[in-house]
């Protein structure tokens, strides 16, 4: 289990959710979520397929419209915002994706490079070279730099996707199935990662999965989110120590030590 985190500051809240409601057509998927991320704190999000773990973090960071219910991410209500004051709240959310969401087309340089040009037009390149180099080393890939993304393993693949999402320095990280599609082994590295990111960049982090092995790993808080709503929340090990069949369930079948 993941030693208890200093780093979080329990009197600052990064993400505030109260009441959250979103429906497609006639098919409820969050019912009443309430949620809070602490400052520094590595917050996973589990749940089965299909139970609303991707709509809650589109939902976070503006992609989505929640039906009803508050949603105030670092001081601000997302659904209120204007576009331009939504633009730059997302700045300072990196989202990592599940498929990395890398440009083919486009070195590792360049894929790094694309939103420092874009967001910080100011920057002279040396400086963009200097910021590259250190989310490079932070993710272990400086020898990867000229390199294609279809070079990459699936495992580079995703530390470049997190190291891009870093770049512009986020103070909340989004991590949408980091593990997904990954050996056990590499996995472990992503793991590590993640808490890594937290230590170095002091970033608060959602984590949605339903990797166990991952949330065992990086969770200092667990929340499941089961029939729309979060039934259990606690240390990794508090959220199953239950009788309720649906949580033994989906340890049973996903979790072996
Ligand atoms: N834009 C949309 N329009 C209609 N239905 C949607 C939309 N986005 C999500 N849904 C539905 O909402 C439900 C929850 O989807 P979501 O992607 O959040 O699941 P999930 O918990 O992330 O699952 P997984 O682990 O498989 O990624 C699904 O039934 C999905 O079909």
């Amino acid at each position: 289990m993941k030693k208890p985190n200093s780093r979080i500051d329990y009197n600052e809240k990064v993400i505030t959710i109260q009441g959250l409601y979103k429906s497609f057509d006639d098919f409820d998927v969050l019912k009443g979520v309430d949620l809070d991320l602490y400052k520094g704190e590595n917050l996973v999000v589990l749940g089965r397929s299909g139970t609303g773990k991707s709509v809650l973090i589109k939902i976070i960071s503006g992609l989505l419209r929640p039906d009803s219910g508050l949603v105030n991410v670092l001081g601000q209500e997302v659904d209120k915002l204007t576009p331009k004051q939504l633009d730059a709240l997302r700045l300072k959310i990196g989202f990592s994706f599940q498929n990395s969401a890398l440009y083919d087309s486009m070195t590792v340089k360049e894929n790094l490079e694309f939103p420092l040009i874009r967001h910080s037009k100011e920057m002279t390149a040396r400086d963009r070279d200097r910021i590259i180099d250190i989310v490079l080393e932070a993710v272990g890939l400086s020898q990867t730099i000229n390199q294609m993304p279809s070079e990459l393993s699936g495992g580079q693949r995703k530390r470049i996707g997190i190291a891009r999402t870093l770049i512009l320095r986020p103070e909340v990280m989004l991590y949408d199935e980091p593990t997904a599609g990954l050996d056990p082994i590499t996995s472990q590295d992503i793991n590590t990662l993640i808490n890594e990111v937290q230590r170095r960049f002091n970033t608060s982090s959602i984590i949605i999965t339903h990797d166990l092995t991952c949330a065992k790993a990086v969770g200092d808080r667990v929340v499941m989110l089961l029939d729309g709503q979060f039934q259990r929340q606690g240390t990794f090990e508090e959220v199953f120590d239950t009788n309720d069949e649906r949580v033994k369930a989906f340890y049973n079948y996903n979790f072996t030590e």
